[in-house]
């Protein structure tokens, strides 16, 4: 099989698909790896290393895409690679189809077989391709919040941390999953007063076990989110549905109820962002805007920031997944595992997951009713 990686095109994201290491491994068993010119350098690899490892390197995204029968991305394509889709190719990547109804349209027109890394699931219900860059994320989004509280950057002037004989900040997590988890790890560290909500108790269990008194966790619910939003100096949003548009937990009243120069951090934004007033998607380049006097920082592709941390840590998961399809070939590979089958969002001009054709009013068509799927794969697909 022909691997193609382009360069990412999305501002300031600087991680790239693949390592020198993976196109050793692809190449070690028969594969081409074709790689856009210059598409690690924001990661710290060159060209000659890619080369030295067995690329072939091109100078256009069109030629990659041409040459290739499964491109491997970070981000989702944006609207000027559209045109590039070959029908019937394999995209490999994050999609977040949910709040994007015109590159589903564009994966459906060209047949495309879109196997988003954000819905891989196996059976124990984890997302293995998201965790990563959520550890990443969750992480940032204190280092973000902390920096934005300080008044040169329109925050109410508050040190995360406090000092001996003034209160630290107060941050309220809203979903306890992998990037409020993380999240709570660094604000924990830094000294802050920390409250995490999340709808599941089995979720807050575990995270009061790890954490320990330290760390306050509540149910999820209006009147508790409407609490610890009032008093939050910053809020990190982390609320997933897997596939889902994000469902919008903190509502525009209760962020009116927040003190002037307050700060949120929604990271959910990929998946459109459970907070209701954060309406637009940031970018690194511009990525504050203030609404009723709360700083709001919506961001969609936050690990390309730190890109050579990001890049190894992605791809170090998506390797092995990607070599299952070349390998195997995308029918077979996701015949033979359940967590690949649960990536597959666009095939055949139809959406097969679920989550998505809900959020964006189109037809679901099941994925056995594209492939034929084995038994032992199917009943554990809806
Ligand atoms: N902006 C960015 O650059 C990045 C964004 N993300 C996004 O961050 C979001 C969170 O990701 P993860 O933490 O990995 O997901 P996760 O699945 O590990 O955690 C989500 C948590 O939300 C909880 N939840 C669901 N409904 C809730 C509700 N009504 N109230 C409170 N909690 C609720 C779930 O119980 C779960 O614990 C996703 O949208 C992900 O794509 C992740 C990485 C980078
Ligand atoms: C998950 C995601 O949206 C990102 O890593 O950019």
């Amino acid at each position: 099989m022909i691997i193609g990686i382009p360069k990412e095109i999305k501002n300031n994201e600087n991680r790239v698909a693949i390592t020198p290491a993976g196109v050793e491994t692809l190449v070690g068993a028969g594969h081409q790896v074709v790689i856009e010119k210059n598409a690690g350098a924001g990661s710290g690899i060159s060209d000659e290393q890619y080369l030295a490892a067995g690329a072939r390197m091109l100078d256009k995204p069109a030629e990659v895409y041409q040459a290739a029968d499964m491109i491997m991305k970070v981000k989702e394509p944006l609207a000027e690679e559209y045109d590039l889709f070959k029908e019937g190719q394999v995209l490999f990547t994050y999609l977040h189809l949910a709040p994007e109804p015109e590159l589903t349209r564009a994966l459906l027109k060209k047949k495309v077989v879109g196997i988003a890394y954000e819905t891989i699931q196996p059976e124990d219900g984890s997302l293995p391709l998201l965790t990563p860059m959520s550890e990443v994320a969750g992480r940032m989004s204190i280092q973000i919040a902390a920096q934005i509280l300080e008044k040169p950057h329109g925050g109410k002037g508050v040190l995360m941390a406090g000092v001996p004989g003034v209160a630290p900040a107060k941050v309220t997590i809203v979903g306890g999953g992998m990037v409020g988890t993380n999240a709570a790890k660094i604000a924990l560290g830094m000294g802050a007063d920390v409250t995490i909500l999340d709808k599941n108790p089995n979720r807050l269990r575990y995270l009061d076990d790890i954490f320990g008194a330290r760390l306050k966790t509540l149910m999820s619910n209006s009147y508790n989110v409407k609490a610890a939003v009032a008093e939050a100096d910053a809020l990190i949003g982390a609320v997933l549905i897997p596939g889902a548009r994000a469902p919008k937990i903190v509502t525009e009243e209760m962020v009116q109820a927040m003190q002037p120069g307050s700060v949120i951090v929604d990271v959910a934004i990929d998946q459109g962002g459970c907070v209701a007033t954060v309406d637009r998607v940031t970018t690194h380049a511009e990525p504050t805007f203030i609404k009723y006097g709360v700083v709001h920082y919506s961001v969609a592709n936050m690990p390309g920031a730190v890109a050579r941390t990001s890049t190894f840590a992605l791809t170090n998961v998506t390797l092995p997944y990607a070599a299952a399809l070349a390998n195997k070939g995308y029918e077979k590979a996701i015949k033979e595992d359940i967590a690949l089958a649960r990536g597959v969002n666009t095939i055949d001009g139809k959406v097969t997951y679920k989550a998505v054709a809900q959020a964006l009013n189109l037809e679901y068509v099941p994925l056995a009713q594209v492939v034929d799927l084995p038994a032992n794969i199917n009943e554990h697909l809806a």
